[in-house]
């Protein structure tokens, strides 16, 4: 094959790749309503148009009092002021008004007697644990002040951000356009889940896989049948797809073999932005362009589908919502030595747990075939060993992207 794109790159330079092309491809922005939020990333600032509490009000049930310490006769109970409609009430010293949490702060109230430490005599309040000058008031603004830019653009909603632009009163957010996605296995030696296998056959794990990778994210993947490694099928199927899907995303078929279309179909008809990353597992990952879509072309292996997906994939889609707010991943100490001796970057199983001290460790899993999904599955992490061969002593610290989204 004539090469005349970027191979056998590393992995920052691949990551650059993804975001420049998604940064070119960004995704329009859609008006959602707050319910349908969750997980979507912002596409506009989020600027207080109110303040929050937008009034003063009570923290607890009790009585709003003015005059501390309490006077000898007790307060003078006037009025009551509930959750709701603002009475206007106005306290003159010496003066208190049942209220109830949230309720709007009478002018000239002091703080709040909780009803636990209130005793009512006729229309006298008395306390033996009289409250500090402001306590259980909340004051207007003390959260949120009008005008405050309060998340930006690339930021991601959350369940306590939603709420937050619901308490501003806003009905709906400006959100990225989530891609659309087309995921396709190829291979004559897979069946799916629930056929008998033939010998020399196996069952298609990477499409549930891949397919709920996907859903973690909160897209809504279309998986086509599996497809054999027949590369008129296979273009024909892909082309389809790209006519009417953001993003196409294969698993197999992209390294060395007889049976490995993918690379040709890519050159041939669309555009390779680059084929083969200095990472393991994943190394032969493919991205380019079909059509109007971009294609994603992961390795067959699953833990290598696992590890492309969560580094880079997921970065793309990322990118094309225009998320700026990273990942998160931590950073962990190996619990063991690990020899390195490869030269790529190496994303290996690991399960994090803390040690007698509290400090995060990091468990190695030698199991590192990127067949072993086995390993992927009892781990929650993809420990990070930077390119290069060599000697981590135990105790090493080392980055660890969570590897387990679902699992709650
Ligand atoms: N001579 C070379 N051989 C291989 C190279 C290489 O550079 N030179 N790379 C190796 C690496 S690393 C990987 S990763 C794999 C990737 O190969 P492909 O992406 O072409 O994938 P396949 O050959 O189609 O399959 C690899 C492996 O994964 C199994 N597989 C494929 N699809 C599925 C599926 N949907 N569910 C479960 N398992 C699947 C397939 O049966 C193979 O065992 O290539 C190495 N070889
Ligand atoms: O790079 Mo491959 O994904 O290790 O088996």
């Amino acid at each position: 094959m004539n090469v005349d794109f970027p191979t056998r790159i590393g992995f920052d330079e691949a990551a650059a790749i993804i975001d420049r092309v998604a940064r070119e491809r960004r995704l329009a922005p859609e008006r959602i309503p707050l319910q349908r939020g969750l997980g979507r990333v912002l596409a506009d600032d989020l600027v207080a148009p109110i303040g929050l509490p937008n009034f003063d009000n009570a923290a607890m049930d009790g009585f709003a009092v003015r005059g501390l310490p309490m006077p000898d006769a007790g307060w003078e109970l006037v009025g009551e002021q509930f959750a709701g409609t603002d009475r206007g009430l106005v306290l003159q010293t010496g003066q208190g008004s049942r209220i109830t949490t949230g309720a709007p702060l009478p002018a000239g109230a002091d703080a709040i007697l909780i009803k636990e430490n209130a005793r009512v005599e006729g229309d006298r309040l008395f306390t033996d644990t009289p409250p500090a000058m402001r306590q259980h008031i909340r004051r207007a603004g003390e959260d949120v002040e009008a005008g405050t830019r309060l998340l930006a653009a690339g930021d991601v909603l959350t369940p306590a951000r939603i709420g937050l632009a619901a308490a501003l009163g806003l009905p709906e957010l400006s959100v990225a356009r989530r891609p659309t996605v087309a995921v396709f296995t190829t291979g004559d030696e897979l069946r799916p889940p629930g056929q008998a296998l033939a010998p020399g056959e196996i069952h298609d794990s990477n499409r549930a896989l891949l397919q709920t990778l996907l859903v973690a994210e909160g897209l809504e993947p279309v998986a086509w049948p599996i497809l054999p490694d027949d590369p008129a099928r296979i273009a024909a199927m892909l082309e389809d797809a790209a006519f009417s899907f953001d993003l196409v995303i294969t698993c197999g078929g992209v390294s060395a073999g007889e049976k490995d279309h993918l690379p040709a179909l890519l050159q041939a008809r669309g555009e390779t932005y680059f084929w083969k990353v200095r990472m393991k597992p994943g190394m032969p990952l493919l991205f380019g362009r079909l059509g109007d879509a971009l294609l994603l072309g992961l390795p067959g292996n699953p833990v290598s589908v696992l590890a492309t997906f969560l580094t880079l994939g997921r970065r793309l889609v990322d990118g094309l919502q225009g998320r700026v707010e990273p990942r998160s991943r931590w950073r962990a100490k190996l619990a063991l030595p690990v020899d390195k001796r490869h030269e790529r970057l190496e994303f290996m199983r690991g399960r994090l747990q803390v040690d007698a001290s509290g400090q995060l460790q990091v468990q190695p899993d030698p199991a590192t075939g990127s067949h072993r999904l086995a390993a992927a599955a009892g781990n929650d992490v993809l420990l990070v060993l930077p390119e290069g061969a060599g000697h981590f002593p135990a105790g090493s610290v080392v980055d660890c992207l969570p590897s387990s989204s679902g699992r709650g």
